[in-house]
């Protein structure tokens, strides 16, 4: 299981890659993980935003999760499972279901949709951190339609289970507000600003743009990691075009794009209501194919 010191540097959010009939294409998994872990990544986070999460069945996450620890082999590279969901019963049983997998730490984001009470949702993370599967907490507005105070922020990692915080915020405000109460890990959840988080002191970023450059993304962290700034700062500022450029359409489409045009997956295909990138991405993203 994952512990709290433990989650620092660049885990890279995976696809879900399919075939372009939308069934679960197996064999381009094993290929894709198999090159990221080419790669000193400090973790992969199966079944995230990235991986399409709202529209593959538990059953897909369980084979995703299996490839990946075959994939993996003797090498410890942390598996996080994305578990949560707008029901805190459902969170719990994919939770533990998680554990009983191999996931090594459950992402459980802020309940979406339903607009709970802030009582409600500290108490959903209470009940997903009793389960013993350590839970990062995700907090991301723009999809959840919820903004946290920091206040709950700050009482949601003072519990036990909960060893840190993926910030999808999409400002430096929580970071600052959590100042030096934030005493577990923040993960920067928000690619544009990995480099400013890591300054304000975040431990690293869960990063779909690391699918990408990936040797980059985990330099910006160490640089960083060790107190060089400037350098982490010259890194990242080389990678902000690349982080703009995939985000201009919905994630992760335009990153299967790119990932089917280096031949890791055999198709760009995405599921239903998420589509294709146009071809003004298309061939904006051409650029990247050189390296
Ligand atoms: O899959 C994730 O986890 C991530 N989700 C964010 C999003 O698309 O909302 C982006 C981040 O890079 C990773």
């Amino acid at each position: 299981m994952l512990s709290q010191a433990e989650l620092k540097g660049i885990y890279v959010p995976v696809v879900t890659p399919f075939l372009p009939d939308g069934e679960l294409d197996l064999v381009s998994y094993e290929r894709y993980v198999k090159h990221l872990l080419e790669f000193e990544i400090d973790g992969l986070v199966v079944g995230g935003t990235t991986g399409e999460s709202p529209t593959i069945s538990w059953e897909e996450v369980v084979e995703l999760v299996s490839i990946t620890r075959d994939a993996l082999g003797a090498r410890s590279v942390p598996i996080v499972v994305g578990t949560g969901t707008n029901s805190t019963a459902d969170t719990v049983r994919r939770t533990e279901m998680a554990g009983r997998i191999g996931a090594d730490a459950a992402l459980v984001v802020t309940p979406y949709y339903s607009r709970p009470s802030e009582a409600g949702i500290l108490e959903h993370y209470r009940r997903a951190s009793r389960t013993g599967v350590p839970v990062i907490a995700y907090e991301i507005p723009s999809r959840t339609g919820i903004r946290l105070s920091a206040e709950t922020m700050r009482a949601i990692l003072e519990l036990d289970g909960v060893i840190g915080l993926k910030d999808s915020s999409g400002s430096l405000t929580l970071l600052q507000e959590l100042g030096s109460f934030a005493t577990k890990p923040v993960l920067c959840g928000d690619d544009a600003l990995l480099y400013d988080m890591l300054r304000l002191g975040a431990s690293g970023g869960i990063s779909a743009s690391a699918n990408v450059c990936t040797r980059n993304f985990i330099e910006v962290c160490r640089q960083a990691a060790a107190g060089n700034y400037p350098a982490a700062s010259r890194v990242f500022d080389g990678l902000r075009p690349l982080i703009d450029d995939l985000f201009r359409e919905p994630n992760p489409a335009p990153l299967k794009w790119l990932l089917a045009r280096q031949d890791l997956l055999a198709a760009d295909a995405v599921r239903l209501p998420m589509s294709q990138i146009t071809s003004a991405l298309q061939q904006r993203l051409s650029r990247y194919l050189v390296e």
